[in-house]
């Protein structure tokens, strides 16, 4: 029998200004201090793009749309995978209620800065190729002003 591995999502949560959001773990011990992309596990039969959206709830008290799925599946521990949306924020200033005591929104030029779980930078430099602007010269001649 082939074990279905349990499917962990996470956002790439960008503000208006293109910022991306990280958040430290408070748990569990092995993972406390490190940064993630939040989110957490799908529950059996529901559809992935709904646990994000109430993982994001339940964790940052906003509300947000999965915008575009991160192409990729990243390993995590035996038996989890992770899988990456590009996600808006429509409402709600996300604080850390749950699983995490920081966050922080990265300027482009800042998101190395943090120390992010092993497991999540392949995830973190996937998610930068498809973030909005990326790639896009006119953005960076703004930053660059
Ligand atoms: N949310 C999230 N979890 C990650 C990432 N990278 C990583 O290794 N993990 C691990 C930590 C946890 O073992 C697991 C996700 O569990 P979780 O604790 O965030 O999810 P949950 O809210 O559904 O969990 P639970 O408290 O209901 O058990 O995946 C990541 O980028 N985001």
């Amino acid at each position: 029998m082939t074990d279905i591995p349990v499917v962990v999502v996470a956002a790439a949560l960008y503000d208006s200004a293109g910022r991306l959001l990280a958040a430290r773990r408070s748990a569990p011990p092995e993972l406390a201090g490190r940064w993630e992309l939040p989110g957490g596990k799908v529950e059996p039969g529901e559809p992935p793009e709904r646990a994000l959206v109430r993982e994001l709830r339940e964790e940052l008290g906003v509300a947000a749309e999965p915008v575009a799925r991160v192409p990729g599946e990243w390993p995590l521990k035996p038996g989890y995978v992770l899988r990456v949306w590009r996600t808006r924020l429509l409402s709600g200033e996300p604080e850390p209620l749950e699983d995490h005591d920081a966050l922080r929104w990265l300027e482009p030029d800042e998101v190395w800065s943090v120390d992010w779980l092993d497991q999540d930078v392949p995830a973190v430099a996937a998610a930068l190729e498809e973030a909005p602007g990326a790639g896009d010269p006119e953005r960076d001649a703004v930053r660059e002003r």
